[in-house]
């Protein structure tokens, strides 16, 4: 199983170029599972979610094409996908596939809303909390929707199609907003979704749909309407820049200090986080390239944010922060609001020597004045890159066990980071 090994102490200097979003690719690769034309999708980056969503797809009949061609290409950065769902040849998506990746179930909106029924495993994912999946089945319940459990999977039937209905979201879901937009989108008559998701990747899909012929206003904000279409046809579209990874490195940058061009990013999409690691004591600026971030010799100050849905503080970026306050000075509170098992990098900072007690959903963390190397593992995807953050500022050497997880999210975090200065790489095994 492959490592990251990381030599600690290197200020970051130079250029990251900004990969499309995983969390917006995702929902989009599936909405190409809504119309029998192809569905071009640019800018989509080359990670292993996007590659086991690939057969999950293939599993129900899309074919797809990179650049043109079957296999992938080029350098691996993003590329350029187009899909094709001719015909849908499974309505099942099987444990085997569904289990690795929580997106995946995502395929159940769609899939009943083109071809009328749906039988699902019940979804993985990053184990950061039970993750149900409740809203969506009363979500697609209001839309005309019957659904059943059966021996772990979802089972959703509508014969005579579904209906446009209306659904006030009890808690703020973003798959379950994303599930029935897409559902809504070919169903007959109007839907109205309240306490919508209003993240990004809510509104690039919305973007998405509605150049496939959908008709949706209002995403992007708690309330959703979607005159529903009898079909949808082709587009191309530009998935939107990682919010989260621009702020991964930018909280890399805030830690180890120097001066880096986060290339292609959007501040816009993250403001929240640009505030709390402008609040450390980087300082912050907007070009025509991108966002530019930098830290000198002065020390980090401590900062506490709560997670929230967006515009609040993402939750996906709770672990990098904690891996910058651990060399803050002071105490910082850290409070996760929207799962309630995601400190699971805690005991791993700890090893690097942080300094974190848990009381309920926060965090204290009191700010040492030097981390040290140790080998640590990682446990989700955010987490194992709060311990990159962690290891680039601590002294001597840190290896990343169980890269894999980093792999789901993060195209060429080794080379992007090692090209500013860190010493960083990959050790295959
Ligand atoms: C692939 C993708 O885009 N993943 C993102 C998506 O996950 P995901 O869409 O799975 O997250 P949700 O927004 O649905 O989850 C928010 C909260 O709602 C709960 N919930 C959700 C559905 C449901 O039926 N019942 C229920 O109780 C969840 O357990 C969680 O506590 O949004 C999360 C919140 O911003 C991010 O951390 C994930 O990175
Ligand atoms: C939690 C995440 O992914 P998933 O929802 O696919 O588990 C994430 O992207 O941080």
């Amino acid at each position: 199983m492959d490592k990251i090994r990381i030599v600690g102490g290197n200020t970051l200097s130079g250029a990251i170029p900004i990969s499309g979003a995983k969390n917006a690719a995702l929902p989009l690769m599936i909405a190409a599972l809504l119309t029998d034309d192809t569905l071009t999708l640019d800018n989509v980056p080359h990670l292993a979610d996007v590659e086991q969503l690939i057969r999950i797809l293939g599993n129900h009949g899309v074919d797809y094409s990179v650049n043109g061609r079957r296999e992938s290409q080029g350098d691996g950065y993003s590329r350029t996908i187009h899909f094709t769902a001719r015909n849908i040849v499974n309505a099942t998506a099987p444990y085997e596939l569904v289990s690795k990746m929580r997106a995946s179930f995502w395929v159940i909106g769609p899939l009943l809303a083109r071809i009328g029924e749906a039988r699902v495993s019940l979804p993985g994912g990053c184990a950061i909390g039970t993750r149900p999946v409740d809203l969506f089945i009363d979500g697609l319940r209001a839309l005309g929707a019957e659904i059943d459990i059966d021996n772990g999977y979802v089972v959703a039937r509508a014969k005579n199609g579904l209906a446009g209905g209306r659904y006030t979201f009890p808690k703020v879901s973003v798959g379950a907003t994303h599930v029935l937009m897409m559902a809504a989108s070919l169903a007959k008559g109007e839907t109205v979704i309240d306490n919508a998701a209003c993240e990004p990747e809510v509104a690039d899909l919305a973007n998405c749909l509605n150049a496939m012929g959908a008709r949706i206003s209002g995403a992007g904000t708690a309330t959703i309407v979607i005159e529903g279409v009898s079909a949808l046809s082709g587009a191309r579209h530009r998935v939107i820049p990682d919010r989260i990874e621009t702020g991964t490195y930018a909280m890399a940058v805030a830690m180890t200090g120097g001066d880096v061009l986060l290339e292609g990013a959007r501040a816009d999409l993250l403001e929240t986080a640009l505030d709390a690691i402008a609040r450390t004591g980087a300082e912050i600026s907007t070009t025509n390239e991108g966002i530019r971030v930098t830290r000198n010799g002065a020390g980090i100050a401590s900062v506490d944010i709560s997670t929230a849905p967006f515009p609040g503080f993402p939750t996906d970026l709770q672990a990098q922060f904690m891996g910058l306050m651990t060399r803050a000075e002071g105490r910082s509170r850290i409070t996760e609001t929207i799962f309630e098992n995601r400190f699971m990098h805690v005991q791993e900072l700890a090893r690097l020597g942080a300094h974190i007690s848990l009381s309920g959903q926060t965090a204290i963390v009191e700010g040492v004045a030097q981390l040290n190397g140790a080998p640590v593992m990682a446990t989700d995807l955010r987490a194992s890159v709060s311990l990159v953050i962690a290891g680039l500022a601590a002294q001597g050497e840190t290896t990343v066990n169980r890269v894999y997880h980093l792999d789901r999210g993060f195209e060429r975090l080794e080379e992007k980071l090692s090209r500013c200065g860190a010493q960083i790489e990959r050790i295959s095994s």
